[in-house]
């Protein structure tokens, strides 16, 4: 299992790196003059591994601003309309909570039958969360302020990543078959995503896997939220090191994008005043 986990890793790594966007780059600024892509002003982008503190910090950066008498929204990705509830159902669907991520077989069945789809479904999900009647692009282009707790990168580090094996879906019978399975690949999710706009600010939460599992369990219990599929340790570790690699490829490609590295580890207090600060609000 750890030499599957480390080789799903290294051709993570590795196909971000090959990633070819320098030539799309050269064809955009023939195109536009541009070398960045997009970027949208006010858009504010929160992630980083399950349990991290993302939906926390994005509720009180929410209420912040709007106290300050700004405009300001919160959503989330996977989104509330039909393919992000799909999406969630998926992730979600569980016999019990007390036995880890522990799958009924026909919940289970449906997962594995439509994998290789999960890329496609956040996209389209995103889509209809940026370009729609009342996505991201109306609302900041009216001159509010959106916070997305997730977004793109989301997709590069998770459905880059895992193939079935990665995954605990182990109170397996297991009649499935398909563990081992790789998932999307890299460059396919990058043509997916790659016409996607930027967020002006990107806020990544960094924690260690095992702090992230200890929150998740007490969110588990304190709040009675259902564990979703990835949402476990032995994952989360390889999720960090992925985002690790994707904030340093959009360095590189996306400098227009201000990327905010935070420790997590902290109180949530204090990471909101770091939030702040890094948006000129304090
Ligand atoms: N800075 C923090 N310190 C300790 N616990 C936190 C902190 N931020 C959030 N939590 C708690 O950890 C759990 C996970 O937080 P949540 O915001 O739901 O994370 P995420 O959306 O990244 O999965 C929740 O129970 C939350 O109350
Ligand atoms: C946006 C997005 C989320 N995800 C995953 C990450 C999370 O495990 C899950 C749901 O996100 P979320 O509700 O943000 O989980 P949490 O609040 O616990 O951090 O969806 C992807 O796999 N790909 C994506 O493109």
């Amino acid at each position: 299992m750890m030499v599957q986990k480390d080789r799903t890793l290294i051709r993570f790594t590795r196909e971000l790196a090959l990633l070819r966007y320098g030539d799309t780059a050269v064809e955009q600024a023939v195109k536009t003059g541009r070398t960045d892509p997009e970027i949208i002003p006010r858009f504010i982008v929160i992630e980083g591994p399950d349990g991290a503190g993302g939906s926390t910090q994005a509720r009180l950066l929410e209420r912040y601003l709007q106290s300050v008498g700004l405009a300001c929204e919160c959503s989330t990705e996977p989104g509330d309309g039909r393919i992000g509830r799909h999406i969630r159902t998926l992730l979600q669907d569980r016999k019990n909570s007390e036995q880890g991520v522990a799958y009924a077989p026909e919940a289970k069945a449906q997962f594995r039958a439509e994998w290789g789809k999960l890329a496609q479904y956040f996209a389209a999900d995103r889509a209809e969360h940026i370009w729609g009647m009342d996505g991201i692009l109306a609302k900041t282009q009216a001159g509010m302020y959106c916070i997305s707790e997730r977004y793109l990168f989301s997709s590069l580090v998770y459905q880059g990543l895992s193939g079935l094996s990665d995954l605990n879906l182990m109170d397996l019978d297991d009649s499935g078959g398909s563990d081992g399975e790789a998932g999307t690949s890299i460059s396919e999710i990058w043509e997916l995503n790659r016409d996607f706009p930027l967020p002006q600010h990107f806020f990544y939460l960094d924690i260690a896997a095992d702090l992230a599992e200890q929150r998740i369990a007490r969110r588990e219990t304190e709040e009675q939220t259902k564990r979703e599929i990835f949402e476990q340790e032995g994952f989360l570790a390889q999720v960090r090191q992925a985002y690790l690699a994707v904030l340093e490829h959009f360095g590189r490609i996306a400098p227009g994008m201000e990327i905010h590295h935070l420790d997590a580890n902290q109180s949530r207090e204090v990471l909101q005043g770091q939030i702040l600060q890094r948006l000129g609000q304090s």
